[in-house]
């Protein structure tokens, strides 16, 4: 039994204009000990799908269908109650913001020594108090601090004492939502590091999610990309940064630096995500994607076993066999280039 089962999820938002499919037919599975990435542009779907795992949806948000598998038990048929059981115990989250995770009329001592006592009711003051202070030393906080409100601290601060707090009741499940993304980059380093370092410790699994795909090379073992709620392509993060085939992941991909490659040209894929209120039918990256036909725009893919990865492109196979150089080219990403190249091509 892996220790998380999504499969076929769907979580929609009610609006004023009908509902929108933020996550949309969603599976996967993350399994004891093993970190997944989960990537893409704002807006297409990450926050979402880590706050339905540890039911924390906003009033809007609800589960349409699909089921949340954790430890064999569905989490989206479970009540309040037994959900709370497993926040910070069994699943905790690294929120993107710290300030708005810490209560502000709380010091940190209290807020780790409340969610210790609510968890482990046996647990008395001596030892949790004992576990805040390793807790801040793990995280490279000075106990002394502990009892400082979160105004108190810089923001790099806060952001450790919530990985302190993520981290107190040693859970089988961590999501780290942006976990870094309010730091600096020195920052960012030394706390993914102090992250990993942890979690080996304490043997838990991390779904990480970030648009910056540096940071799920440092942390993970797995890689979901998603675009516009839906899989795009699934895999070991080897094969996702080496040698991609769904055309989102290659430009995705080309759209950050590469440490191994750091004289490549930077390039953006050209466009927006679409709109999730009325999505597009067919491929959902169709209206962007360079090698687009009009079966791509009349028929969703279906996956496609490509070596280890699971890849959501009718024309998979071909970029293996044909197409990679085109969608490698930067030039194939710019329409301006590939507009000019086409008029010339016409003109001869
Ligand atoms: N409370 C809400 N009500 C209505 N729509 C929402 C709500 N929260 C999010 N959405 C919509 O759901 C979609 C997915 O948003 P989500 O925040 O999950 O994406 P994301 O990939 O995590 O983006 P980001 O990296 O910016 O956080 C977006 O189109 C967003 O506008």
């Amino acid at each position: 039994m892996s220790l998380l089962e999504v499969e076929d999820l769907e979580v929609y938002y009610e609006t004023e204009e009908g509902p929108a499919q933020a996550v949309d037919g969603v599976s996967f599975t993350l399994e004891e000990g093993e970190n997944l990435g989960i990537v893409g542009e704002s807006g297409c779907g990450k926050t979402t799908l880590a706050k339905s795992i540890i039911g924390i949806l906003p009033d809007a948000g609800y589960v349409n269908n699909g089921e949340i598998r954790f430890q064999g038990d569905d989490l989206t048929q479970m009540t309040d109650r037994q959900r709370r059981r497993l926040k910070w115990e069994e699943i905790s989250m690294i929120a993107q913001s710290a300030m708005n995770s810490l209560d502000p009329v709380y010091t940190i001592r209290e807020q780790i020594v409340e969610a210790i006592e609510t968890h482990r009711p046996g647990t008395g003051r001596v030892e949790s108090t004992e576990i805040v202070t390793e807790m801040f030393e793990l995280v490279g906080l000075d106990p002394d601090r502990a009892d400082d409100y979160p105004h108190q601290f810089s923001g790099g601060m806060r952001q450790r004492a919530m990985i302190a707090m993520s981290l107190a009741l040693e859970p089988s499940l961590i999501l780290a939502d942006e976990p870094t993304t309010a730091l600096d980059v020195i920052m960012q380093d030394q706390i993914l590091k102090r992250i990993s370092q942890i979690q080996d410790e304490i043997r838990s699994s991390m779904l990480v999610i970030t648009h910056d795909v540096s940071v799920v090379a440092e942390t993970c073992d797995r890689v979901l990309v998603m675009y516009a709620g839906k899989v795009a392509e699934e895999g070991p993060v080897e094969e996702i940064f080496n040698k991609p085939y769904h055309p989102y992941t290659i430009g995705l991909k080309r759209a950050f630096p590469n440490i191994r490659q750091p004289d490549q040209d930077l390039l953006s894929i050209e466009g927006y995500p679409p709109e999730l209120i009325d999505p597009p039918t067919g491929c959902r990256f169709a209206e962007r994607c360079p090698m687009a036909t009009d079966r791509c725009r009349e028929e969703e893919p279906e996956a496609h076993q490509m070596n280890e990865l699971r890849t959501y492109c009718h024309y998979a196979e071909d970029i293996d066999t044909e197409l990679r150089p085109y969608a490698d080219s930067a030039e194939t990403w710019s329409e301006t280039e590939a507009a000019q190249k086409a008029q010339q091509a016409g003109g001869d």
